[in-house]
């Protein structure tokens, strides 16, 4: 399989504290792969490493063959990152945000139609500030693929969203990964990434303590569902899977 984000070693420490301790990941063109850990394991300094926001302390990423730091222009014309609180003016209505965002990408598709397909038609004319915290979410998801990326960075994929949005959204991403997009998650629901994740990488201050399909999470468990193996893998109490 051709691989699309290759992670070497990736290492990195505030102010002494390992946030990200030697991370090796490998991701295929078309996987979706979710990056699993409690809150402050390391899901968003590793991706922020991984995206050149944030400079490592040691070891490689590469995205699309290029690195992150050296080739920014070209690699992000073809990189999607859907942002927690993208930076907007405050009276910003959507469809300006939209235009604007595409006129910064050479192969940017019709927002109209992702905003479509991400429930937000209605709401063109509504300023982004006006929107309820969901929607606002779903707006997020639809910055991040006006590049017609190749690869999507989504940090909490659908935190905030109703039942029938987070359907909705599963259902639109599987559409993209079936033609080809490359996808890394990040997710607090477990029932999410079962039902999206091709493999899963659970870090634990800053480790990888597990790397596989969510089958082989459960299988290498004492627990038959896998939200009860995750919290297995990721309790704070000392446990004999550190070796995982
Ligand atoms: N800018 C920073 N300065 C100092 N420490 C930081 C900074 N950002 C993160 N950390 C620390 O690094 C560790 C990893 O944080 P990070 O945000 O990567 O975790 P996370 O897995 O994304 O968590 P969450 O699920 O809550 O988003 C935490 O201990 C956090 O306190």
């Amino acid at each position: 399989m051709e691989t699309t984000i290759r992670v070497e070693n990736l290492s990195k420490s505030y102010a002494g504290d390992q946030a990200v301790d030697r991370l090796n990941l490998s991701i295929g063109r078309g996987e979706v792969f979710g990056l699993l850990g409690a809150n402050g394991a390391g899901k968003s300094t590793a991706i922020e490493c991984m995206l050149g926001t944030k400079k490592q302390d040691g070891g490689t990423v590469s995205i699309l063959g290029m690195d992150p730091l050296k080739e920014r222009k070209v690699l992000f014309e073809k990189v999607g990152v859907q942002f927690q609180e993208a930076n907007y003016q405050e009276k910003i209505r959507v469809a300006e945000l939209c235009k604007v965002t595409a006129s910064l990408y050479r192969a940017a598709v019709d927002y109209r139609s992702l905003l479509e397909r991400f429930g937000l038609a209605d709401k063109l004319k509504s300023q982004v500030s006006e929107l309820s915290g969901g929607q606002k979410q779903r707006l997020f998801i639809v910055l991040a693929l006006i590049p017609n990326p190749e690869v999507v960075f989504l940090d909490e994929l659908t935190t905030g969203l109703d039942a029938r949005a987070r359907r909705e959204v599963w259902k639109s991403l599987s559409g993209l990964k079936a033609k080809g997009l490359t996808i890394l998650l990040t997710s607090h629901f477990m029932d999410e990434v079962e039902a999206l994740c091709d493999r899963i990488m659970i870090l634990k201050k800053g480790k990888s303590i597990f790397c596989g399909t969510v089958q082989e999470a459960v299988a290498a468990s004492p627990h038959e569902k896998f939200e009860d193996a995750y919290l297995w893998y990721t309790d704070e109490e000392e446990q004999e899977n550190e070796s995982v």
